[in-house]
């Protein structure tokens, strides 16, 4: 089946929304002391396996594993929406349409539950 990590040219273009997604991220106060601790390398690594994810591409988690690495974060629903709210704009930053970005939230959402009070 396609996704729209392979109508979005893989991972060529998903490199360009990670760059511009994690500007986003890291200038947001809400949701960038989490990364404090973390190495950039390995950050940056997180923004494109969040984006291959919400996109439909390689790597696709179940929520047992979302729940096990977001252990001890605590991230509570307004960290959850942040990330969603740059994913939005990073999409359409680079012209994905609404309907496209709308199907790569709803992916987003449906690990919400596993991934937000752990
Ligand atoms: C659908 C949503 C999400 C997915 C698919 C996802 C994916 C992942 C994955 C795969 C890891 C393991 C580390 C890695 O391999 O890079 C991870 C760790 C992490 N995630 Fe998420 N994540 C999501 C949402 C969030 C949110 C909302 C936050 C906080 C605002 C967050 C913050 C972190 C942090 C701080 C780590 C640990 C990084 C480290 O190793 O220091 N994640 N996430």
């Amino acid at each position: 089946m396609s996704t729209l990590y392979d109508k979005f040219g893989g991972e060529g273009t998903i490199a360009k929304v990670v760059d511009y997604f994690y500007e986003l991220v890291l200038a947001d106060d809400t949701v960038n002391t989490f990364f404090e601790h973390t190495d950039m390398e390995k950050q940056r690594q997180h923004q494109t396996k969040f984006i291959s994810y919400a996109l439909g591409g390689p790597n696709q988690y179940t929520g047992g594993a979302m729940s096990k690495v977001h252990q001890g974060m605590n991230l509570q629903p307004e960290h959850f929406d942040a990330i969603v709210k740059h994913l939005h704009a990073a999409l359409a930053h680079f012209g994905v349409g609404e309907d496209d970005i709308h199907t790569a939230l709803a992916k987003v959402e449906s690990l919400r539950g596993d991934i937000i009070y752990k």
